[in-house]
């Protein structure tokens, strides 16, 4: 589903990621952690091509991102996001959110369009809110809105940037919940930037460790938090309370 080759990421001369080489599989779920400003979000970012490389080789879905003929509106069709901030239309109720993308980009019918919307936001536990606006709902329920309009999309590679960062802690666990349920239940890749080290113990197959724009470590989840190879990872992880 994705494979980075020897990737290069450039700020202006700031050299953002370095060498990176990473193959992900359909059905995965991988959670990238590190300290702040390893570059983490920069990473998932090139995936959907939110930030654009340097160098290297990077494909995702077949699709080789390198060349700049790739049509990025198609790439993102089959690469979803969740962002730290949720980013919903703030003049669209929620049911508005979720049917927008189906209706324009694939032109789905109407009814099937608000069956399928109600559905997903039933799923994700904020069906009696389908007709608020945004602004009339809290930040936990923005963002499982967010995550619905999302799926809508049916994405073979859904990509969260923080889903929880900008939650009050009473509501981070209520959004933790649904990603993990739609993780677990789905065939779907799932790549996912968190500080939340108890959900990614439960969530993840395999982490990712960056430091300094580097991937340090690369194992599966058991294995990394019972026993981190490197000093770097240890000393992160000693500073942090997993639950
Ligand atoms: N648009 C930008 N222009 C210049 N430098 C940037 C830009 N975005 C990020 N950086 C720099 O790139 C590095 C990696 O940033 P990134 O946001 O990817 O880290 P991160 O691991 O996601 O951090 P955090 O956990 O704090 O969100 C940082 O040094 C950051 O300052």
């Amino acid at each position: 589903m994705v494979e980075f080759r020897d990737v290069q990421k450039f700020y202006g001369k700031f050299h953002a990621l370095h060498n990176i080489n990473l193959q992900i599989d359909q059905g995965e779920t991988v959670v990238l952690i590190g300290p702040s400003g390893s570059g983490k979000s920069t990473l998932i970012r090139t995936i959907n091509r939110l930030e654009s490389i340097q160098g290297g080789k990077l494909i995702v879905n077949n699709q080789d991102l390198s060349n700049p003929k790739t049509d990025s509106n198609r790439l993102r069709q089959d690469v979803g996001m969740v962002f730290q901030h949720f980013n919903l239309y703030k003049n669209k109720n929620v049911l508005e959110n979720v049917m927008l993308a189906p209706r324009i980009v694939s032109h789905i019918p109407e009814e099937e369009n608000k069956k399928q919307a109600l559905h997903l936001l039933d799923m994700v536990g904020v069906a009696d809110k389908a007709h608020n606006m945004p602004a009339q709902i809290s930040g936990g329920q923005k963002q499982r809105v967010a995550i619905a309009r999302s799926l809508a999309m049916h994405p073979k590679l859904l990509l969260f940037d923080e889903p929880t960062s900008a939650l009050d802690p009473e509501m981070i666990d209520e959004v933790l919940q649904v990603i993990k349920k739609i993780t677990s239940a789905s065939d779907m890749t799932s790549l996912i930037v968190t500080h939340e080290m108890g959900f990614a113990k439960e969530v993840a197959n395999r982490v990712i460790f960056m430091d300094q724009g580097q991937i340090v470590e690369d194992d599966d989840s058991k294995s990394f938090f019972e026993r981190p190879k490197t000093d770097r990872a240890q000393q992160f992880l000693s500073k942090i309370i997993t639950h």
